[in-house]
């Protein structure tokens, strides 16, 4: 049987005709990534509801990437750049909480890998370019980057993607301090490209999109650590 992966999604302002209204989106892609892996996928919406409940029904979780976390959820003021979803980072963590909880598998995605630090007591760097005086991580609107991300050795990490990864790339935030999580990739630059939870049975988390760029190998990871 498939497991069952519930992949986050955010509420948006449809225009689909006489259907335009609030609707619960997440994009096809990471529906795909969760099928071609073997799982099966459902969308939970911002407002989950009891997330324990929830998440007793769930095999994994993917976390979807998306818009900047509340700075004052790490103890920050808000960025000129910041643009934020309150709704979505609360459910997100009521769900993320309850995923740790009862131990299952979670993989993060951008702002999933983002949420993932800030669950863990960790913090961001607000807008890269700032950092690096490049915008290399996100060129301009809609354009991804591209660069190499290299792995700790005998991490998950690794385990997936091997030494390396070319990888796309399209944040201006960027993990700071990942709290108890453990750094596992990094861009030659020094930016967290990839971490983990060792200490769970999987809790992984990617800066860049792999389901933009077709790449299913951490679904399939997500996937296979959710069969038990
Ligand atoms: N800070 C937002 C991350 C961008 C993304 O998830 O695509």
């Amino acid at each position: 049987m498939r497991p069952l992966i519930g992949i986050t999604a955010y509420v948006e302002q449809a225009a689909w005709g006489v259907w335009d209204q609030r609707a619960v989106l997440i994009p096809e892609t990471y529906v795909r990534m969760v099928h071609e892996a073997g799982g099966r996928a459902v969308v939970v919406p911002p407002d989950a509801l009891d997330a324990p409940d929830l998440v007793a029904r769930l095999d994994g979780l993917v976390l979807a990437g998306g818009a900047d976390i509340e700075p004052a959820r790490y103890g920050a003021e808000a960025h000129a750049t910041t643009v934020t979803r309150p709704d979505r980072d609360a459910g997100e963590l009521a769900v993320l909480a309850a995923a740790l909880d009862a131990d299952r598998p979670v993989l993060g995605v951008c702002r999933g890998m983002e949420l993932l630090a800030v669950a863990y007591g960790g913090t961001l760097h607000q807008h890269l370019p700032d950092l690096l005086g490049t915008t290399r991580h996100q060129p301009s609107p809609g354009v991804y980057g591209s660069h190499d991300v290299r792995f700790v050795a005998g991490s998950r990490a690794a385990k997936i993607f091997g030494e390396r990864a070319e990888t796309n790339s399209y944040h201006h935030q960027a993990v700071d301090d990942p709290g108890r999580l453990t750094v596992t990739g990094r861009c030659d630059d020094g930016v967290v490209e990839a971490v983990e939870d060792p200490s769970l049975r999987f809790v992984f988390g990617v800066q860049w999109h792999p389901e933009t760029a077709g790449d299913p190998r951490p679904f399939a990871a997500l996937v296979e650590a959710s069969l038990g």
